[in-house]
């Protein structure tokens, strides 16, 4: 690879040493149990807090070395510099010639933006009294009804953040209103939820910052036709709109040539990136679940990483390790995965919300500068809510070839009351698993085992090669004291400087996401070929063509 096309990092010392150092601690066949034999303080050491999470650090394949070559890494790639940058509003989306500023939405002032804060205040104040509103009764329906659902439609980040959160604060939902949110362009998801309500009393939230995306359009259209054609008196909807449509978007022009009231449409800004956006109005559904209190205590979390990110030592920086330790695993042990595990069936969208901001951030294969990187960038990002995966992919995580480096998320305090128990085994399962991934187990324990469970000889030396775990897997384990908005605004602003710093690492840029744009352009002549359209059919490959020639045959004949 020329020199040109090789990113910054590459070049440094501190990469070159990071490879002798790996091959060092791979070739001695180093195991993590024996770094925790050496030094009786690792667990203290590397549990670093923010917040009130508690982020376990010392089941990593991590030395004092490891930790000081990672750090020259980051200062050799100038990353003090540009997390200054980012909060000071650079156009670090260098793509679009924008700022990534969503933690203005939280609280920061932003010098070089004085326009901001205002404009921040003001979108709060009018999501108060919209909440306020609906929950008091005030705002009502066509039909005069109090509204009992709120329907978001959207996708993406339109959709990913606002059903995540709104789904993990379960526990924190005010009585009165439902949520719902509709994504899929399969008419299947919004017919199943319109199945279940009643239009006089249902309010939809149409989300998207571009207002321009097939999905939501189609979505958003279909919903006002449910609307009208549900009412005996389709005039008195058709006038009363109004009130059963808001809409969350930076092209309020289009909101309002959909036929949305332009005083009910709320703002997003181009200085923050979709996947970034719950903090703002995209999280109306949040406000709307649990109240404004709660949505500021979300952002409140989300501040205090965006303080202790500007402010703390790289060493013991959270989201720098984070993201340190992701490149560690991605460039010089070749992980081509990251498993994401909450403890927490509350937490069981997050994996999903995570594939967007990290996948959609960091799946590049040019530099800021449009030269290809020399080196793998972001891996694949995957997960479900334990314990139900031990009983499913764990398998490949103990004895699969090659290692996937794992986040555990566990929540210290029952998120049902009266159920103790369970909930001891919940963290029981989560803490045994990173330990048994680390640990693993000999083939001479698995025949020790057996022997002493009365197996022969001959069988158990046999099965034993089966029963071998090999362990030495890392996993960082993030322990909160509760599920609620402030911890839960904190995590996920953790997960939003981690991807950063990765992103600085691979000299990326983490707020672009021009890749997804083909699959879009595509789609409208395939469409069109889908509608008799023999010319557009021509213009497509032989695949597609004969595809879309099955599906025209089989659809008339079941017809
Ligand atoms: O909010 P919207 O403009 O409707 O965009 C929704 C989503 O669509 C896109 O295709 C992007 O890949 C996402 O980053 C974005 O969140």
């Amino acid at each position: 690879m020329a020199d040109s096309t090789m990113v910054r990092a590459l070049q440094t010392e501190a990469w070159r040493q990071l490879q002798a150092h790996q091959s060092q601690l791979s070739n001695s066949g180093t195991r993590i149990t024996e770094l925790f034999a050496q030094d009786p303080q690792r667990s203290a050491t590397l549990g670093l807090t923010c917040g009130n999470i508690h982020v376990d650090f010392s089941k990593h394949l991590l030395t004092t070395q490891t930790l000081m070559l990672l750090v020259q890494l980051a200062e050799a790639v100038d990353l003090p510099q540009a997390i200054t940058d980012l909060f000071r509003g650079d156009a670090v989306n260098n793509t679009e010639c924008r700022p990534a500023l969503h933690m203005a939405l939280r609280g920061l002032d932003v010098e070089t933006h004085p326009d901001i804060k205002p404009d921040v205040d003001d979108a709060l104040a009018r999501m108060q009294t919209l909440v306020d509103a609906v929950h008091s009764g005030t705002w009502r329906g066509y039909s005069g009804k109090i509204i009992r659902d709120v329907v978001n439609i959207g996708i993406g980040g339109s959709d990913l953040g606002p059903a995540m959160v709104t789904r993990a604060l379960r526990a924190n939902h005010l009585d009165g209103i439902r949520s719902h949110f509709v994504s899929n362009v399969d008419p299947a998801h919004l017919s199943n939820c319109l199945s279940q309500l009643n239009p006089e009393t249902t309010l939809f939230v149409v989300a998207s910052k571009s207002f321009g995306t097939l999905e939501t359009m189609q979505n958003a259209g279909q919903a006002r036709r449910w609307l009208i054609a549900a009412a005996d008196d389709q005039e008195q909807v058709r006038v009363n709109l109004h009130k059963h449509f808001i809409a969350v978007s930076a092209n309020k022009q289009a909101a309002v040539d959909f036929g949305i009231e332009a005083s009910q449409v709320f703002p997003v800004w181009d200085w923050v990136g979709g996947r970034f956006s719950l903090w703002s109005a995209i999280g109306l559904p949040i406000a709307m679940a649990v109240g404004m209190p709660r949505f500021r205590e979300l952002l409140a979390g989300a501040e205090l990483v965006d303080q202790h990110v500007a402010t703390t030592p790289l060493a013991s920086n959270v989201p720098v390790l984070m993201g340190l330790l992701a490149v560690w695993y991605r460039n010089f042990w070749d992980a081509g995965s990251h498993a994401v595990l909450p403890y927490a069936q509350d937490l069981e969208l997050l994996p999903g919300f995570l594939q967007q901001l990290e996948m959609e951030s960091l799946g590049k294969s040019v530099d800021r500068d449009g030269e290809a990187v020399a080196i793998s960038t972001g891996p694949v990002i995957w997960g479900s809510a334990g314990t139900n995966g031990q009983h499913s992919f764990h398998q490949l995580l103990h004895q699969g070839t090659g290692f996937v480096p794992a986040d555990f998320i566990a929540i210290a305090s029952p998120s049902v009351a009266d159920n103790l128990q369970q909930h001891q085994h919940l963290l029981a399962n989560c803490f045994s698993q990173s330990r048994a991934l680390m640990e693993g187990k000999t083939s001479q324990q698995a025949e020790q085992e057996l022997l002493g469970a009365g197996e022969d000889g001959a069988r158990a030396a046999s099965l034993a090669k089966h029963k071998a775990v090999p362990g030495n897997r890392p996993s960082t384990t993030f322990l909160l004291d509760n599920l609620n908005a402030f911890n839960l605004g904190s995590l996920i602003a953790l997960y939003e400087h981690k991807v950063f710093v990765q992103s600085v690492a691979w000299n990326i840029n983490a707020f672009d996401q021009w890749g997804v744009e083909i699959g879009k352009q595509l789609s409208a002549s395939a469409f069109a070929a889908l509608n008799g359209d023999e010319a557009a059919a021509q213009t497509l490959d032989p695949s597609s063509q004969a595809l879309i020639g099955l599906c025209l045959r089989q659809a008339g004949s079941t017809t």
